[in-house]
């Protein structure tokens, strides 16, 4: 769609896209866009990943060149972008200008169209916002981080070369490095992953965490379960469920045991979910 249709806009930072962020992409109509106010702190779907969770576009702005802006200005800028601005959207904590002065409640004042606010979106009791979802990863806590999301945690990386045991004695992996994503609390977890373009996912199990069993170093690593898999550049993976956390084995033995179970667990947990 030409931007110079835009006739509705949703405005935020929108890191996540989360359930919260989608209610305000539904009052946007057929010509709507939505504009990113880029903090530099985004790490659940860093820079242009937002766009893998709408339809659609996004205009980014950075949350430096317009934050010194008064009420007046930012709206200014707003209708010269989008001449053809009839809706804005946001939530009921929305704030911006200089020094966070101007509310939805100015919005309303400053802008001659429509400004709709969406009351504030709560799951499970609790209001959905992205840095209680940063919190529930940091802790494991995945199943209800994608409740918060409304979709699977899903992290990107370039495959690397891991230390060449898994293969050999242990079962082969492969390890990511994804930089720009938060990465959820050190253990293992059942998720899906996604090889370079392919369009499906396959079953999975992931260690993140330091290997403390061997040598030490951070990995993010993925056993993709049943398949012998052909050699890839870029994987996607998008977690489901907390299995264990990381733990220090005496030796390969007990850790290969632990890993059989791991991949029994995981694959009982993702037998009934496809992507
Ligand atoms: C499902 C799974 C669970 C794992 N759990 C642990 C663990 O609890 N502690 C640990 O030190 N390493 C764990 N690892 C990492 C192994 O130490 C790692 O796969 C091994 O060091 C081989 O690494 P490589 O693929 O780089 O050769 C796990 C790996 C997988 C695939
Ligand atoms: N739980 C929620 N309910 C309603 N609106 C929300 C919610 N979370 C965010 N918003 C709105 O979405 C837009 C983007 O907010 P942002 O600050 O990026 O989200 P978050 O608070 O999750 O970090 C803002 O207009 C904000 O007011």
């Amino acid at each position: 769609m030409a931007l110079s249709k835009v006739d509705a806009i949703a405005i935020g930072g929108f890191d996540g896209m989360h359930a919260g962020h989608q209610k305000l992409f539904n009052e946007l109509g057929k010509n709507g866009a939505i504009v990113v106010i880029e903090t530099g702190y985004a790490n659940l779907t860093p820079g242009r990943e937002r766009e893998h969770y709408t339809h659609y576009p996004i205009l980014y702005y950075s949350l430096d060149d317009i934050r010194h802006l008064e009420g007046e200005e930012f709206v200014a800028l707003l209708k010269e972008r989008f001449p053809h601005l009839r809706k804005i959207v946001v939530g009921y904590d929305f704030h911006f200008g200089k020094n966070r002065r101007y509310s939805h409640a100015n919005l309303g004042e400053l802008f001659s169209g429509e400004v709709k606010v969406i009351d504030q979106v709560c799951i499970e009791n609790d209001s959905v916002h992205s840095h209680k979802i940063r919190s529930k990863i940091q802790i494991g806590d995945l199943s209800g981080a994608n409740r918060f999301l409304g979709h699977n945690y899903a992290i990107k990386g370039t495959v690397i070369k891991g230390q060449g045991i898994g293969k050999t004695d242990l079962v082969p992996t492969i390890n990511l490095e994804c930089p720009g994503y938060l990465l959820p609390y050190e253990g293992v977890y059942a998720a899906f992953v996604r090889l370079d373009s392919e369009e499906h996912y396959h079953p999975c199990v992931v260690f993140v965490g330091h290997r403390v069993t061997t040598d030490g170093s951070y990995a993010v690593e993925c056993h993709v379960l049943d398949e012998n898999i052909p050699s890839c550049e870029r994987a996607s993976i998008s977690f489901v469920k907390f299995l264990r956390k990381n733990q220090k084995f005496e030796s390969l033995e007990s850790l290969k045991k632990a890993i059989s179970d791991d991949i029994l667990n995981a694959r009982r947990e993702l037998i009934h979910l496809s992507l």
